[in-house]
């Protein structure tokens, strides 16, 4: 169940429910329970001040609340473990605390009971405001220790609230005014201190950074700098890590006064739990996932985290290997999913007794999931540190736990050698090879069938090559020892997929925009753009804005485009996952084959039209004019690829044969034998007798040509006598036809006659106009002259009609 944002902590020891309410409240009664809590208040301060700090190992023996204690007692908390044992009581009197101690060794409890009872003794209440604001990396260990805050605060009657994003902002708003203690991520908080009108935390008590050395490192340097300026320098501040920072100018930014360093496990052999077994693996990289799945197939039964460097690779990892169907129940979870998703994803891994969870280093840090089995790291910690808090989710407060470490032959030296400086006990053990299973092949059949699990691969391979480039640690991580072809074809990659930006990537930069907050993601990246050209003369800065238009290219924007629509329905939500913006399509895309590639590179129009063309979804993968996969995202390529005429210009040209007698086919110019050509002579003698055997093949084809060329007229000269022919004789026989046609009534002669000679003109009027003119030359001729003068007025009449 997730936890609500806020809650009021019930009252007096009532769990099931806020305190009956008094009918006869008198002020006689009022004023008695005032004077009974102070006395309480008075009593247990002495009892706090006075408190030897190596006195308790039980938390029956501490200078508690009833409420704390009745609260710790029913979650069935009795023992203290060594860090709570040694910071509880520090805390408790308000000092500054640094606690290091190993994962899983009790660190939440050590800081969350001084904040409940040092709040107590201040008679902290709601009109008070934010008394105590405990900041975490990630919004899952929020939510924990959120969860945690209720179990051991339940008797106590404090505000309390969780403020961690993924939620409607109006809704945090409201009930961070009424807030005792807040838990939350650092930049969701940043956000209310800007945005929430009136929340003010000049009364802050406590500050709390769990893993502290996660949000001081550089990835949260500014939001966490902009937190603190919003808070009074006078407060207690608690520190707590497994890999604690010492660095002197990371405390100096949190103003701290005279901290204790509590670092309970520093003496120890290993930083590592004692009760966890960690082994490694020289897998080369092309063989990971073979491995992985071999690995998963025998064991079935556990419960299973596996860490990889980035989302894309999760999320690769999880389609492909689920419609392999392994046999045990798969999860997977990111920073980039919604947050209900989340939610619901840790819920289930919390339950699940057998389940594997591929994730990101989101759940690294922190997390408390019950009786894991193995801890997987498929992809290399960047740092030690990293694989202390991945391995430290297993092993958890005094139980067992395995780690298993993946790494590529050119990584091992390197990660070896500064694990064993961190004092991270680890063996080398080697994968039974009769238990191997390649299944590129079936990644391979997967992403044929589906494009958008191949599109999703390909951003796998560039995702996991720009994980190697960023890495601080350039000695165990040289990107030019990776096999990357093989490693794409191990992912059923057709081709390695291009990569383009790896210098440009900047990894405080990028871990810094990702730990900002969606919203405030924008708004850095605007401030940042107007910051450098404030810092330039007015035409530097027209020119930096030039250039950065000029930056994203229309690949660029295809890519973007492509990341909304080509990965459809299931994989899209994936990927826009909230609207998030990829981080990595920044400075890194994957190049897209076939015709792709080939429309980038084609002109203003057509980009215009690809724009167009955004909101369609994926249609099909037709085979090109090559035998070439082309993917069919747009109407405007469907009819592109309909188009014969277009797709001719598409294939490529051919190749021209001459056959010989045989039939056998020849280039068109080839060469003669070398040997051969020097036996038969001089080259300028051999060249001669070529242009005079050649020239009489001339002269005599020039006859022919000739004789061909009479004979062709000869036949074009009898073929149109023949049509003039044919002509006169069809006209005649034309003007029968036509009279035979008519339906003659039975009329008399001249009315016959009179229709013949109409019927005659008729014809002729179908004639062409030149010969009409003769015919009607002719008929004058045949006019028989005329004799009298009647005759001759007779025919000039008839001329001028
Ligand atoms: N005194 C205690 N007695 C019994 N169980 C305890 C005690 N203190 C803590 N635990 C349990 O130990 C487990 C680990 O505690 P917690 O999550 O606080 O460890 P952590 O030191 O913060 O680990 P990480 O470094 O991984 O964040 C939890 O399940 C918690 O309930």
């Amino acid at each position: 169940m997730p936890a609500p944002a806020h809650i009021r902590l019930p009252a007096n020891g009532n769990a099931s429910g806020p305190p009956p309410k008094q009918k006869n409240n008198s002020r006689l009664t009022k004023s008695l329970k005032r004077k009974r809590g102070e006395e309480e208040i008075a009593k247990l301060s002495g009892a706090v001040a006075a408190f030897d700090l190596k006195a308790a190992s039980l938390f029956s023996e501490l200078p508690l609340t009833r409420q704390t204690a009745m609260a710790l007692d029913k979650s069935h908390f009795k023992t203290l473990t060594d860090i709570q044992r040694k910071a509880i009581p520090l805390a408790l009197k308000g000092r500054d605390v640094l606690g290091a101690a190993k994962t899983g060794s009790g660190k939440t409890l050590a800081f969350l009971i001084p904040v409940l009872e040092n709040l107590w003794r201040a008679q902290w209440n709601t009109l008070d405001g934010v008394g105590a604001l405990i900041i975490s990396p990630t919004r899952e260990l929020a939510t924990q220790i959120f969860d945690v805050l209720r179990k051991i605060g339940r008797e106590h009657t404090f505000s309390a609230g969780l403020v961690i994003g993924g939620k409607k902002l109006k809704e945090e708003q409201d009930a961070l005014h009424r807030m005792n203690i807040v838990v939350c991520t650092p930049g969701r908080m940043l956000q209310h201190m800007d945005q929430t009108v009136g929340l003010n935390f000049e009364n802050l008590q406590m500050l709390v950074l769990d893993e502290a050395d996660r949000i001081l490192d550089m990835g949260f340097r500014k939001t966490l700098d902009a937190l603190i300026a919003n808070l009074p320098k006078e407060r207690q501040t608690l520190l707590f890590s497994a890999t604690q920072t010492k660095s002197v100018s990371d405390l100096a930014r949190l103003s701290l006064k005279d901290p204790e360093y509590v670092a309970v496990h520093e003496t120890a052999d290993s930083a590592t739990p004692a009760k966890l077994e960690q082994f490694y693996m020289v897998v080369p990289l092309h063989e990971k996932l073979d491995t992985l799945f071999a690995f998963l197939r025998n064991h079935l039964t556990a419960k299973i985290m596996v860490f990889m460097s980035s989302c894309k690779q999760v999320r690769y990892v999880y389609e492909t290997f689920r419609q392999l169907h392994i046999g045990i129940p798969l999860l997977h979870l990111h920073g980039k999913q919604k947050q209900t998703a989340r939610t619901e994803i840790t819920a289930k891994f919390l339950a699940a007794k057998n389940s594997c969870l591929f994730a990101t280093d989101v759940v690294a840090r922190g997390l408390d999931f019950p009786a894991v089995d193995w801890v997987i790291q498929l992809d290399a910690p960047e740092d030690p540190e990293t694989y202390i808090h991945r391995v430290g989710r297993t092993a958890r407060f005094e139980k067992t736990g395995r780690a298993l470490l993946f790494l590529c032959p050119s990584e091992e030296a390197g990660i070896t050698a500064r694990l064993e400086t961190k004092k991270v006990p680890i063996v080398r053990v080697n994968a039974k090879q009769s238990k191997k299973k390649e299944i590129k092949t079936q990644l391979q059949n997967l992403c044929f069938k589906d494009p958008e699990l191949k599109y999703l691969g390909q951003k796998a391979f560039v995702s996991y090559i720009r994980s190697i480039s960023i890495q601080k640690d350039r000695e165990s991580f040289k990107l030019q020892e990776y096999p990357l072809e093989e490693f794409a074809a191990s992912l059923g990659l057709p081709g390695q997929p291009r990569i383009r930006g790896l210098k440009t990537a900047d990894l405080e930069k990028i871990k810094e925009r990702k730990n900002l907050p969606r919203a405030l993601r924008k708004l850095a990246e605007a401030a940042e753009e107007s910051d450098s050209s404030d810092e330039d003369d007015e035409e530097g800065g027209a020119k930096k804005k030039e250039e950065q238009k000029k930056v994203r290219t229309k690949h660029d924007k295809m890519v973007e485009r492509t990341n909304q629509n080509v990965l459809a329905g299931h994989y899209r939500n994936l990927v826009a996952d909230n609207g998030a913006s990829d981080d990595e399509a920044d400075f890194l895309q994957v190049k897209r084959t076939g015709y792709d590639t080939s429309s980038e590179e084609s002109g203003d129009e057509e980009s215009e039209e690809e724009e167009e063309g955004e909101q369609k979804e994926v249609k099909k993968i037709v085979a090109g004019p090559d035998g070439k996969e082309i993917l069919i995202d747009s109407k405007r390529r469907e009819k592109l690829l309909t188009s014969k005429k277009k797709l001719a210009a598409l294939k490529s040209k051919g190749q021209k044969f001459r056959f010989d007698e045989e039939g056998n086919p020849h280039a068109l110019y080839e060469l003669q034998d070398e040997s051969a050509f020097h036996a038969a002579g001089a080259p300028e003698v051999q060249r001669k007798q070529f242009v005079e055997e050649e020239g009489k093949k001339v002269k005599v084809a020039d006859v022919e040509d000739r004789e061909l060329a009479r004979e062709k007229k000869r036949i074009k000269k009898e073929k149109r006598k023949q049509r003039e022919r044919e002509e006169i004789e069809g006209e005649v026989e034309h003007g029968i036809q036509l009279h035979d046609k008519l339906e003659l009534p039975d009329w008399s002669d001249n009315d016959q006659e009179e229709s013949g000679v109409a019927l005659e003109e008729e014809k002729r009027q179908e004639r062409p106009s030149k010969k009409r003119k003769k015919e009607k030359r002719k008929a004058i001729e045949a006019e028989d002259e005329p004799e009298t003068l009647e005759d001759l007025e007779a025919l000039a009449a008839g001329l001028l009609e």
